[in-house]
């Protein structure tokens, strides 16, 4: 067995959010048992509070890392997002910090577009209410306002993972799909692109949220793009609410101009199920209101612990940052023997050669170097063989000016 730094067993390990026991069982077999879970989000002072003395954080979309809060967790190495997207957390001060963010960019994927294909159907029959309206007692037996959806036009916005599988299965039930992105991207099947929002809007019977939580798309859709829709159009939302204006969203649900909507994301979604869920949208006809359960499948959650749980678990094992969304992508091979260190620091002049400096002084054979960097940081990896006095180097790197962060990761010396 390597002999580590920090024994593997005092790794903290802190799950938010009730994440998949795959993730857990996958840390336990690599060593790390050190684990604590809660199935909720924690506001910021809680989370503060057991953030202390915690080396690896897993989170859902619920948590909020901000600036205090990263700042306050003076132990946390990495950060796993057991889902998709990492607007939750303050990237570049994670990144400043030397904490690398890890997420699974594809696992619930097909979950997403699964749910808003059946919600397309259940919209345009107005399903919801009558099926209320039945499990109350009563009938309404009637076509009005109920179309099928073949030959209908869906607007996709945004056309990534989840809104080109929408776009393959959306065809294959008859639909004719348009789509804008910002990016070029190409075409599946007969789909066609939008030049503008705007364009897609008025040609759309459904128009279908696919595109992440940015400053370009907070609030894209409000009161002028919910006018450009077609009359009689519906909405659905299962990317984050920050992209709808939902009072605006309400309006026009109340006036008719939207016939219905499907929304799974909110501007402000309860911390836990205990929670009270408030919105606007709350009791109007033909409005689906989901939990944030686009990605909660068995599946996607099985697959997810798995898949963030290695990246966590090659990084802190390896030194890997393979998958990172804030850190330059170090991709490691790993090495049977001698002493790994790790060198995370600011992407200023000099800091390599001061590096190799503390090396090539001491007579030490440097066995392989990885580096990467982006604008803001570098990120080092050294493979030392040899008489290393690995505690006397690694004050040596940590004094170097600029260090964010260093630490032996193993020895494997014999
Ligand atoms: N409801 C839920 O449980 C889930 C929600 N999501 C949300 O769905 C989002 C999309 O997921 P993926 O398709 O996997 O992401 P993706 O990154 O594969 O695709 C997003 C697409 O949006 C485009 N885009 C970005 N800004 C845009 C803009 N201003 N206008 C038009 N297009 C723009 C990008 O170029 C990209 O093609 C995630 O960021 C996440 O927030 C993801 C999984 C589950
Ligand atoms: O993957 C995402 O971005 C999601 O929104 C899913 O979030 P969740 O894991 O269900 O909190």
């Amino acid at each position: 067995m390597p002999k580590l730094s920090f024994p593997k067993e005092k790794i903290s390990i802190l799950l938010l959010e009730g994440i998949h026991d795959n993730a857990v069982a996958d840390l336990a077999d690599h060593g790390y048992a050190n684990v604590t879970r809660l199935p909720k989000a924690l506001d910021e002072q809680d989370l503060i509070e057991q953030l202390a003395g915690v080396h690896m954080l897993g989170i859902r979309s619920r948590s909020q890392l901000t600036e205090k809060v990263l700042r306050e967790a003076d132990k946390l190495m990495a950060i796993g997002c057991f889902c998709i997207g990492t607007n939750q957390v303050n990237l570049p001060v994670a990144r400043r910090l030397g904490i690398p963010v890890f997420n699974a960019p594809h696992s619930n994927t097909r979950s997403v577009a699964e749910l808003v294909m059946g919600e397309i159907i259940m919209l345009m029959r107005g399903i919801w209410d009558k099926s209320r309206i039945v499990h109350e007692g009563g009938w309404m037996k009637s076509a009005k306002d109920s179309y099928e959806i073949r030959g209908k036009v869906l607007g996709i916005v945004g056309y990534g993972h989840i809104g080109t599988q929408l776009s393959i299965i959306a065809e294959a039930l008859g639909m004719r799909v348009r789509f804008f992105d910002v990016q070029k991207k190409l075409a599946l099947g007969n789909a066609q692109s939008c030049r503008t929002l705007d364009e897609l809007l008025t040609l759309s019977d459904v128009v279908s949220l696919h595109v992440p939580d940015t400053a370009q798309t907070r609030n894209m859709i409000g009161p002028e793009q919910l006018k450009a829709m077609k009359k009689g159009s519906y909405l659905i939302n299962a990317a984050r609410g920050s992209i709808i204006d939902i009072d605006a969203l309400a309006d026009a649900l109340k006036s008719r101009h939207v016939l219905g909507a499907a929304i799974d994301v909110f501007p402000e979604e309860p911390a836990g199920d205990a929670d009270e869920f408030v919105s606007p949208l709350r009791n109007l006809p033909n409005v689906i209101l989901t939990p944030h359960i686009g990605g909660s499948t068995i599946e996607a959650q099985a697959n997810i612990g798995n898949e963030v749980a290695r990246k966590l678990i090659e990084y802190s094992d390896n030194g890997s940052t393979m998958g990172a969304v804030n850190f330059p992508e170090v991709q490691l091979p790993v090495r049977e023997s001698g002493v790994r260190f790790l060198h995370i620091h600011a992407n200023v002049p000099g800091i390599l050669r001061k590096l190799n400096e503390v090396f090539s002084s001491r007579g030490l054979n440097m066995a392989a170097q990885y580096l990467q960097t982006d604008p803001e940081i570098g990120y080092v990896v050294f493979d030392v063989d040899g008489e290393v006095d690995d505690q006397e180097i690694l004050a040596d790197i940590r004094a170097i000016d600029g260090t964010l962060r260093a630490r032996v990761l193993y020895d494997r010396r014999a």
